[in-house]
């Protein structure tokens, strides 16, 4: 199992762009070449890879997804195997999902399951949304699975423990762009230019009214602007500003009113400032949502099992474009405590590298169960 976690420090070392993982392909598929070859398909689509075990009578498939992005993030953790792609890094536990994948991938490629396994090694699930076009590609929809499970790590719990819920578990999404275009000049006439920096900072402030005033109390929605760049020189007024951001709402109907009441914004901040204002949502990812009957099934399993604590979680605000593979083939994801005090998308997360054989033995198990 130690060649599990040098296999990890190996990928965290090498953190890609959505669809630019082509370092991370290129590994991965010299780490499965490796593996015993006779019951194997391998099978590239863009920067991902798909791979279907044989099962021994095959009548059924069970599809297991592993996300291979990373993030814009400068990593300050600090390990003596750190991202060594600067200003980018595994830190939404990425690397850690590819390598349970290859854990499972060696078990099952000596000894294959009873059904076949589709290994779905998945580009872009930060952005802009492999999943989308992924699930529609020959070599998935070839074999399409007839269930399919996913995991994320989840910093809150500790080793050994699993959290997951029927139903809803991660919230619809909306990427969220904006662009303001006015007039630049000299900082000493604003009388004679048009400010983007004081639209964009007034369209921030009334974003926030948005969740609090225009959204049902008893639902949840979030709009996060994580960006905002605009101008270009301290003493000159800026001509141009962009928010860069996402929404995230429970339910479809909050979303169509949560970017009716942005658009109304925008349209007030174009009339007041005299200016352009342009919008666009980016990608849209489809909410989690588990299948009933099948993520039941594997609570009682993972409560019956010995090794694992289970946890009946209440849903997140986190987006995940694995929502597109269950909108087609029912499944489940489920969260995989790493214990760190490091929250996802944090430049020191540090999870717990015994998560990773913890979540092999358990899937091992569970893979060969459902047989
Ligand atoms: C698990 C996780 O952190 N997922 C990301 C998904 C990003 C969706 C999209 N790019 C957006 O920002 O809306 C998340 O931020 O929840």
């Amino acid at each position: 199992m130690n060649s599990l976690i040098e296999l990890r420090r190996q990928l965290h070392q090498i953190p890609e762009p959505g669809f630019e993982e082509f370092k991370t392909q290129s590994y991965l598929l010299n780490v499965i070449a490796a593996l015993p070859q006779e019951h194997l398909e391998i099978e590239t689509w863009k920067t991902g890879i798909i791979v279907k075990v044989q099962g021994r009578t095959g009548n059924k498939t069970i599809g297991y997804r592993a996300d291979m992005d990373g993030l814009p993030i400068t990593e300050e953790t600090g390990f003596d195997f750190a991202s060594t792609h600067e200003g980018f890094m595994h830190a939404c536990g990425h690397d850690f999902h590819m390598s349970i994948a290859i854990g499972l991938l060696q078990h099952f490629a000596a000894s294959p399951a009873e059904h076949n396994l589709l290994f779905v090694f998945q580009p872009a699930e930060e952005g802009p949304g492999g999943a989308l076009t992924m699930r529609e590609c020959e070599a998935f929809l070839k074999n399409k699975p007839d269930m399919m499970v996913a995991l994320h790590i989840a910093p809150e719990y500790p080793v050994g423990t699993i959290a997951t819920k029927p139903g809803l578990l991660f919230a619809n999404t909306s990427e969220l762009f904006i662009d303001l275009k006015g007039t630049g000049g000299h900082a000493a006439y604003p009388q004679q230019a048009n400010d983007m920096v004081v639209a964009a900072s007034h369209l921030v402030t009334q974003l926030q009214t948005v969740v609090s005033r225009n959204i049902d109390p008893l639902d949840s929605a979030v709009i996060t602007v994580g960006k905002i760049t605009g101008g270009t020189k301290q003493n000159i007024i800026a001509e141009r500003a962009r928010l860069e951001g996402t929404i995230r709402t429970l339910s479809a109907e909050a979303m169509v009113k949560v970017k009716h009441r942005i658009e109304k914004m925008i349209e007030g901040i174009s009339a007041s400032f005299e200016c352009e204002a342009v919008i666009d949502y980016g990608a849209n990812y489809r909410m989690v949502d588990n299948d009933h009957d099948l993520t039941e099934q594997f609570i009682e399993f993972a409560q019956n099992s010995g090794i694992a604590q289970v946890i009946t979680c209440r849903e997140a605000m986190t987006g995940e474009d694995y929502g597109y593979f269950l909108e087609s083939v029912p499944g489940f994801m489920f969260w995989l405590g790493v214990d760190t005090p490091y929250g996802l998308h944090h430049s020191k997360l540090q999870p717990d590298e015994k998560a990773i054989p913890f979540a092999v033995d358990l899937l091992t198990k569970y893979l060969k169960h459902i047989g």
